[in-house]
Formats: structure tokens, sequence, C-alpha cells
């Protein structure tokens, strides 16, 4: 057990414990005095499965890898999870049972997911954001503004690169810029946006915004703004060199949940930037 200087008080379960997010949360959550690492989720084919949560960092926890849902999540308050889409929905599902507050990472839901998790909000409280890094979050009210001033003559492109091993695209960072921006714009991005082009597509409308993905090696998360005027271009970047601001975002969420009883909130909310 990491020695704590105060007893914590959150006592957090992580689901997708195996995963890239999995193992920076359970190190974050180990090295916080305010939280406990109380319950660690994987699917049951993992070969982590009743291995200690944190033997990945030469140390006993004392918390096991479980698939057992309701098991996983007993001595919990709130759960952070990074998992994928279905994984999150079947752990809201017992959260809500159980009366536990959720920090949700996952990126990559549709949106009949999305209006469910908008449904259990009304009886649990959660924190649901594509990106929790500080950073990230800062540079999405930069595009608000700079959309604002550069709304006319200037051609709007997103553009992400990650790793090779991530499954969603465009990444839900990409996307959410491109909702803050549409937003900023009066315009909805259900209606501009353009994913993809091949062929003779025929000259830029400028009323879209172009989305632009690169997978590949290793890559944490960059992405990139372009507003491509006449005679000058900005570009707006935010680069990730390690997932620890991901994790360290989260127990800011989980922090900003405790005391609250219900309600869907993001990182705006938990970083003051509405
Ligand atoms: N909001 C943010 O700040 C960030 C969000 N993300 C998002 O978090 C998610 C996870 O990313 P990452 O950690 O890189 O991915 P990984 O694939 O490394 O980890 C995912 C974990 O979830 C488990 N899992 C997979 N499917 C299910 C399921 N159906 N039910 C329960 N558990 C499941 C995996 O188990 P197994 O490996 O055994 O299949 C694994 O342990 C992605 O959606 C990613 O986009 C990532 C970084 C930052
Ligand atoms: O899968 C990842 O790695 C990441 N996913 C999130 C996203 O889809 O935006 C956040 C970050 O970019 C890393």
């Amino acid at each position: 057990m990491a020695t704590k200087t105060t007893t914590p008080q959150h006592q957090v379960a992580v689901a997708g414990a195996t995963g890239r997010m999995g193992h920076m949360l359970i190190e974050a959550i180990r090295a916080a005095d305010d939280c406990q690492l109380a319950g660690a989720l994987d699917v049951p084919a993992s070969p982590a499965i009743g291995n200690d949560a944190a033997a990945f960092l030469g140390v006993a926890s004392g918390v096991p890898v479980v698939a057992d849902i309701r098991t996983g999540l007993a001595r919990a308050k709130v759960l952070i999870d990074f998992t994928r889409p279905e994984g999150t929905m079947a752990h809201l599902a017992a959260c809500r049972e159980l009366g536990l507050h959720a920090v949700i990472g996952t990126t990559g839901f549709s949106d009949d997911q999305k209006a469910r998790i908008a449904e259990i909000a009304r009886d649990i409280a959660i924190v649901m954001a594509p990106n929790m890094s500080v950073g990230v979050n800062v540079t999405m009210k930069l595009l608000e503004m700079a959309a604002k001033a550069l709304s006319t003559g200037y051609d709007i492109e997103v553009i992400e690169s990650h790793h090779r091993h991530k499954v969603d695209a465009p990444s839900g960072t990409a996307l959410k810029m491109g909702e803050v921006i549409a937003g900023a714009l009066g315009r909805d991005l259900k209606e501009c946006a353009v994913y993809a082009r091949e062929g003779v597509t025929g000259e830029r409308d400028p009323s879209t915004i172009g989305f632009a993905t690169i997978r590949g090696g290793d890559i944490v998360g960059d992405h990139t703004v372009l507003f491509a005027g006449t005679g000058e271009r900005i570009e707006i970047t935010h680069r990730s060199a390690s997932r620890a601001t991901y994790a360290q975002g989260s127990l800011r969420a989980v922090r900003f949940l405790a005391g609250r009883t219900s309600g869907l909130y993001d990182m705006f909310d938990v970083l003051g930037l509405r």
C-alpha cells in the first residue's frame, strides 16, 4: 500500500484497469493523498483477472482485478471509466443501481448512448469529457474565441493524430473541438462536418468544418485546428506527451463530484471554464 498522509476521502474504482488509461489512473490514485483505489474492473477474458490491480507497478494494493461489475464497485463511491462505449453503458447501469458517481473518459458513443447517459445523470452525478487534460480544455476556449473572430474568410480544418491502437475516429476531442467551433459560428456540426475526401470532390464549401485523422506508432494525442484564410493561416495546436494529464484531470473530476447528487457535467464545469 502507498502511505497516505491523511485518510483518503475518495474511494475510487477504475474500469478498464489494465488498459493504457487504467494503469495511468491506478498510479495517479495511489499517489494522491485524498484518493484510495477501491475497485478494479476488466473484461472477463483479461489475463489480469484475479491479479492485484497494482501488480504492474511492482506493488500490492490489496485490490484484485475483477470482471463482476457489482463486486468491483462494492467498496467504491465513484467509478472512473476509460473503456469502450458498450462497457461504459453496463458500468453506468450498475453505478445507478448502487448510487455511485461516475467520471467517463471513454469516447465513441452513439447519439442514443449519449441520450441514455443524460438520462442516467438524473439519478447520479456524472462528469463526461472526451479529454480530461486542462490544456485541451483551455484550447477549446481559445478555439471558441478564434472561431468568433475568424467567422468569415477562413476555412476550418481539424487535424488529429493518435497511436496505432486507437479504435475510434475522429477522436472524441476532435469532434468536441468541431462542436465548440460550430457552436461559436451558429452552425450545427451534424450539418457542416466533412469527415472524408476522395476523388473529384469539387471546391471547398466555406461553411464546412473538415476533419483529418492520422493513426500511427505511439502518438499520445495531437490536435490542431487550422483557420486557413487568404494570405495567412492560424494554427492552434495541443500536443499530449503523457497520459498523466488525463489521469490528473480525472481526479479533479472525482473531487468535483463529491457532495453532488445528480447531473451531467463536463470538464468546463470542473475547471470553471464555462
Ligand atoms: N477523456 C480522456 O481524457 C481520454 C479518453 N480516452 C478514451 O478512453 C478509452 C480507453 O482508452 P485506452 O486506455 O487507451 O484503451 P485501452 O484499450 O488501453 O484500454 C481499454 C480497457 O477497457 C477494457 N475494455 C474493452 N472493452 C470493454 C468492455 N466492453 N467492457 C469493459 N471493459 C472493456 C480493455 O480490456 P481488454 O484490453 O482486455 O480488452 C482495457 O482494459 C478510449 O475510448 C479512449 O478514446 C483515452 C485517453 C484520454
Ligand atoms: O484514445 C486515446 O488515446 C485518446 N482518446 C481521447 C479522444 O478520443 O479524444 C483523448 C485523447 O486524445 C487520447
